[in-house]
């Protein structure tokens, strides 16, 4: 299939050294744990959906690492997540909303801002992994990690420590053309001497003429937007129609939010600091992290879990209010104590609507509740 041109991208297109990869991660004798790297747009995201539509019949679950808060495979924008999957997927060429075994709110879409943090939501959700399907053989499954596609400069650093930290028994490298925007071949992040996993390099799947890989381009900006679209439309039932956002945004603003009492959560702002007497008010329209707090676990970190997210769409400072509209069940929000604040905006097709005033702009906020 070396040649095929990105018009055939309806539908997947599967190069035999890809079908081959996969087929050799599959027949490994022992629940592996894979992980998949290489350069932006080179087919991580679809190479791992295929690996794990093949892994399922074996296996019937599959755990997946989401690393990628710019474009989570399962997530909404801001996630690190892990997951366990048990029904194969029906569309390898896009990604999917659902549930979560266990989630991190990192609050923005590249780890730039915070490496550290970055890694220690990656490490909590592997600690979560090895210690709840690694530890008893009747529980062991395989695990698919879908790196992100920084691999140079502060980005590669990142993916050396994610992989020794990690310790995987497959890494599958997809290479394009251009050599320099590769990582290194072989074992990089290991020390010469040491003996690390099978190493399976594949191509990028489209080529030209030329036999030089053809990156398709995603419009990552309208794939977050539609994320978070997606995410929140989880606050109707299925069968109500909401076909265009405007119909969504008129939907949310006479959805009755939740009532949560100022007294009763803690705010964390991720990215930067708000003066103390500012910290309601710049809740206010914004996207937030529902989190529980935890203790410090063995490995030093204390990083809550995420049960979904919520958009503020009033302050009440005088009664102590926040009002919040949440696709996530009462019973999981029932122990949220935490808000947690990153950069992630409420989609722009959602707040600037023809026609109808923005719900959730501090001037218009409470009069429809
Ligand atoms: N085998 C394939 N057949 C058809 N289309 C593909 C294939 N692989 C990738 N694509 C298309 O190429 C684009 C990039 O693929 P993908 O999202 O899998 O890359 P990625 O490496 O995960 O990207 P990122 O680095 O942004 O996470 C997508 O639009 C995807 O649908």
């Amino acid at each position: 299939m070396a040649g095929a041109s990105p018009s055939a991208r309806a539908e997947v297109v599967v190069p035999l050294d890809w079908a081959g990869a996969a087929a050799t991660v599959s027949s490994e004798p022992a629940p592996p744990v894979v992980v998949v790297c290489g350069p932006k747009n080179a087919g991580k995201s679809t190479f791992s959906r295929l690996l794990l539509n093949l892994l399922l019949p074996r296996y019937g679950r599959v755990g997946y690492l989401d690393t990628d808060v710019g474009q989570p495979e399962f997530s909404p924008p801001g996630c690190l997540s892990f997951h366990v999957v048990d029904k194969a997927f029906s569309d390898l060429l896009n990604p999917s909303l659902r549930e979560t075994e266990r989630c991190c709110f990192f609050g923005d879409i590249s780890s730039k801002r915070d490496p550290e943090t970055y890694l220690n939501c990656l490490f909590h959700l592997y600690d979560y992994f090895v210690e709840k399907y690694r530890c008893s053989v009747s529980e062991t499954i395989p695990l698919i990690v879908n790196t992100p596609g920084w691999v140079k400069g502060a980005g590669f650093d990142m993916l050396v420590e994610m992989l020794r930290y990690i310790c995987p028994t497959i890494v599958v490298q997809i290479r394009i053309s251009v050599q320099s925007k590769n990582l290194p071949d072989g074992m990089f992040w290991l020390d010469c001497g040491q003996t690390g996993p099978n190493m399976i390099n594949i191509d990028a799947p489209f080529r030209d003429s030329m036999n030089r890989s053809l990156l398709i381009q995603k419009d990552s900006y309208g794939m977050r937007e539609c994320r978070l679209v997606e995410y929140f439309k989880q606050c109707f039932p299925s069968d109500i129609s909401l076909t265009t956002n405007k119909e969504l945004a008129y939907a949310l603003t006479s959805l009755p939010p939740y009532e949560v009492s100022i007294s009763d959560v803690m705010v964390i702002h991720l990215h930067f600091q708000v003066p103390r007497s500012e910290v309601w008010h710049s809740l206010n329209a914004t996207i937030v992290g529902l989190a529980i707090s935890c203790g410090t676990t063995e490995a030093g970190r204390s990083i809550p879990w995420c049960v979904g997210l919520g958009i503020v769409r009033g302050v009440d400072v005088q009664r102590g209010i926040l009002y919040v509209i949440t696709p996530v069940p009462l019973k999981h929000l029932q122990r949220v104590d935490l808000l947690l604040q990153g950069l992630i905006e409420i989609p722009k097709s959602l707040l600037q609507v023809r026609g109808c005033v923005s719900p959730y702009m501090p001037t218009n906020v409470l009069h429809k509740i």
